[in-house]
């Protein structure tokens, strides 16, 4: 029911917010017209034709507020239409009205603030210049044509109050529509930022892995995840074998490429669920959650061997990547700080014994 009738499309509840607010000073104006009928103050005919108007106008602008998505209607032209119908209506009660008239000119200001939340103030002023020119040309007329119900000197003081009132309306809802812009794009500023400092948090931005900041975070999710389940799971440390004289030979930028090259490597090596983080400089951590041991040696092996088909150029020499790693299998109930010391150790065992290697604690 609620979809049927605000529909998918998430600008629709505000604008028909919208449209209800007009809808209520459309049920006022209506409702003091017919009171300045009954205090025989304005013609019944007349009176009876400005709110027929103004019903049919509200609702074919509710019907014309929920199709607007499916017609292709922008919402600012809609409002647009919407001010300048509700605009034409306010005149007409105008004529019609007699003594109380005055009213008429206040409701145009309001027609004018409520623009003032979804168009633009170029928008506004063509709208204000449309009413002031629709209101001049019906005073002039007015005054041309019965004099006696509508003297010169009091359309010409109601004339210059309202546009007084709708200039200056204008322009401060001018002001309101450039302070909403500025503050529309400071919020997608800030979305954009919120976005930079969640992956700022997250990655390594050399590498592009997971940062050790929430490698730790996945390990105590994963303790609290794995603790029922029981699943095998495994951990490896990883390091670059003789990086240092990479960096010595090279320079520092070349032993960055090789960090960037071992990371694309080993990371198109591993399925969705693994995660492979930048630990500590040369150093990464991988978790492989429901990985018995010997599969983890079978990954770890695949990603020494694409990681060794994968030289770095650099000054027209190929710079070959061979690391060492310690593996293990985390125990049941054990903290995974325990099991990266295991870990650890092996790949200690792993570089003793000659690089190049997995080592198993
Ligand atoms: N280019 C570059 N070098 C780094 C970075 N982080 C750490 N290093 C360097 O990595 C080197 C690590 O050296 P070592 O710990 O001696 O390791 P190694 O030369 O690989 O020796 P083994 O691990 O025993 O094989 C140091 O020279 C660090 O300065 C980085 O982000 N970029």
């Amino acid at each position: 029911m609620r979809r049927l009738l605000l529909g998918s499309d998430p600008r629709l509840p505000r604008m028909l917010g919208y449209w209800a607010a007009t809808c209520l000073l459309y049920i006022i104006g209506g409702i003091l017209l017919l009171l300045s009928v009954r205090a025989g103050a304005a013609d019944q005919r007349s009176a009876l034709i400005v709110v027929a108007m103004g019903s049919a106008g509200v609702t074919a602008f509710a019907l014309l507020v929920r199709a607007s998505a499916a017609l292709g209607i922008a919402p600012s032209t809609l409002a647009i239409w919407q001010a300048m119908y509700a605009m034409a209506i306010n005149v007409g009660a105008y004529v019609v009205t007699g003594p109380l008239r005055g009213v008429y000119l206040i409701f145009l200001l309001v027609v004018m603030v409520f623009c003032a939340f979804s168009l633009r103030p170029r928008h506004t002023m063509l709208l204000c210049t449309y009413a002031l020119g629709m209101l001049g040309a019906t005073m002039l007329w007015l005054v041309a044509t019965y004099p006696a119900t509508y003297p010169a000197y009091v359309e010409g003081v109601h004339f210059a109050s309202a546009a007084c009132a709708l200039v200056s309306v204008t322009l401060l809802t001018g002001e309101m529509s450039k302070l909403r812009l500025r503050l529309k794009r400071q919020k997608e500023d800030l979305v954009a930022a919120m976005t930079t400092i969640g992956k700022l948090a997250t990655l390594d931005e050399l590498t592009s892995l997971a940062n050790r900041r929430h490698m730790n975070e996945l390990l105590v999710a994963q303790e609290r995840r794995l603790e029922p389940a029981g699943e095998p799971t495994c951990i490896a440390l990883i390091d670059l074998d003789f990086f240092k004289s990479v960096n010595d030979r090279y320079g520092h930028a070349a032993g960055d490429a090789v960090l960037r090259r071992f990371s694309e490597a080993a990371r198109s090596e591993l399925r969705a669920q693994d995660v492979l983080a930048r630990w500590g400089g040369e150093e990464f951590l991988l978790l492989l959650a429901g990985t018995p041991l010997a599969q983890a040696v079978t990954v770890v092996e695949r990603m020494a061997a694409r990681v060794a088909a994968a030289p770095v150029t650099v000054a027209g020499s190929d710079v070959h990547i061979t690391f060492s790693a310690g593996l293990a299998e985390r125990r049941h109930g054990e903290p995974f700080a325990d099991t990266i010391t295991r870990a650890d150790k092996a790949l200690y065992s792993a570089k003793s014994n000659g690089r190049n290697q997995i080592g198993v604690g």
